[in-house]
């Protein structure tokens, strides 16, 4: 049965903060820092080594990878956790390539996550083979998907804007000229509802500290389609994607699964904390997680363009075209949003000038998007950012 949204019981938020920056890092789920504990003190600390057994840890990350499975819209058994994502998008990249060898075009957009691009950039520059990055304007992109392009490669949800990609459209031009598909669901997992089967796409990407809630440095994900799961090629053949690893075969054999994009030790606290966050899922329905946010994120487009002239709507108006953020620009952002975060109120800034702010209904409601508004506008309103201490930029943003 479906649970009612939202579920702030289920999260340790300090007092008096409106946290709206759950698109960026997730806050701390309730019972997490216990269970963090008890891995440490417990398995680690009592069992040792043995835990690796004892404890089951080696079968961890595909543990979470099949209840990620389960928020994405993919089938057990297709998703592969660990690492950062800069490393998850670098290996379905070099994988994608190799699928589709005669041709030398990777196209992106030019709003892309910085770290995927740059990824990107430097496998280019190993290979050295005269590949080409393509990076369009994301409107521009469906356009740009042509016959000598080998990889399309793009992040479901603008990571400044909020702008969503047609994952099923966008997939299937894709196929149709004979690219791979790749999809970045940094900004989308658990934000919006995914059917990563239904789109057909060979790979998508992920990270789990922001609305899966895992924590800072929490593990990332790989889905590979399962009828490549065991033809696929790791670019990074680490000996955990080995098919016996403890073999210690000096041939490398990879995995007969999406295991095979595995690479090194597991970050077992951390992926413990990541299973315990991964609870906060349980009954939830997307649909009805879509219906809040799409709510909260209108609710608070229309409160701050009536009270803040001054700020201009930077994310699609139409909540179809948007994920789970709302971004606003500013010439002043980065001091405005300094001034929202000391009274309480918490996105965060993006260079030029964008204020960003994510919408996460598992512990947002409609009173605390109307209070933020409240805020932003006496901030906005009476130039609180103009205050000396708001001017420094952090090294952070
Ligand atoms: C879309 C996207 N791709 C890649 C990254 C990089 O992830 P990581 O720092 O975990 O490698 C991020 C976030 O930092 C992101 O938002
Ligand atoms: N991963 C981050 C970090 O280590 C520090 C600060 C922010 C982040 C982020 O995840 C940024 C995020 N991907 C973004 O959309 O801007």
């Amino acid at each position: 049965m479906a649970v009612k949204l939202p579920r702030k019981d289920m999260f340790d938020l300090p007092e008096g903060v409106i946290y709206l920056d759950g698109n960026s890092l997730g806050p701390l789920p309730s019972g997490a820092t216990e269970r963090t504990a008890e891995v440490i003190r417990d398995e680690w600390g009592g069992q040792l080594i043995k835990a690796w057994n004892t404890a089951d840890w080696m079968a961890l990350p595909k543990k979470v990878g099949d209840r990620i499975a389960g928020l994405i819209g993919a089938p057990e058994g297709s998703v592969a956790t660990g690492d950062t994502l800069s490393i998850k998008v670098y290996q379905a990249l070099a994988a994608a390539l190799k699928m589709n060898p005669e041709r030398r075009v990777i196209l992106s957009d030019n709003g892309n996550f910085p770290s995927d691009l740059y990824m990107a950039q430097g496998l280019i520059g190993t290979i050295d083979k005269g590949y080409e990055l393509r990076t369009p304007a994301p409107e521009d992109v469906a356009e740009a998907i042509t016959e000598d392009v080998a990889v399309v490669m793009l992040t479901q949800v603008d990571y400044r804007s909020g702008r969503m990609h047609d994952m099923v459209e966008i997939t299937r031009k894709a196929h149709a000229v004979g690219a791979v598909m790749i999809w970045d669901l940094a900004h989308s997992a658990g934000a919006v509802p995914l059917d990563l089967t239904g789109s057909n796409a060979e790979f998508a990407v992920g990270c789990s500290y922001k609305y899966l809630n895992g924590g800072p440095g929490a593990p990332a994900f790989i889905y590979v389609r399962p009828d490549l799961a065991t033809t696929v090629q790791p670019a990074l053949a680490g000996w955990l994607g080995h098919e016996a690893p403890f073999a210690m075969d000096p041939e490398y054999r990879p995995a007969m699964s999406t295991e095979r994009m595995r690479v090194g030790t597991p970050p077992i606290v951390q992926l413990s904390l990541l299973d315990h966050a991964l609870n906060v899922w349980d009954g939830v329905d997307m649909t009805d997680l879509r219906a809040a946010s799409v709510a909260l994120s209108e609710c608070f487009i229309k409160e701050v363009e009536a009270r803040c002239p001054q700020l201009t709507l930077a994310s699609p108006r139409d909540a179809k075209e948007r994920g789970s953020q709302v971004s606003f620009a500013f010439e002043h952002g980065y001091a405005a949003m300094q001034a929202c975060i000391d009274r309480g109120v918490i996105g965060d800034f993006r260079a030029p000038n964008i204020m960003r702010f994510g919408f996460t209904p598992l512990y947002l409601d409609e009173a605390d998007v109307i209070r933020a508004a409240e805020i932003i506008e006496e901030v906005i309103g009476k130039e609180l950012w103009r205050d000396p201490k708001y001017q420094t930029v952090s090294k952070v943003t």
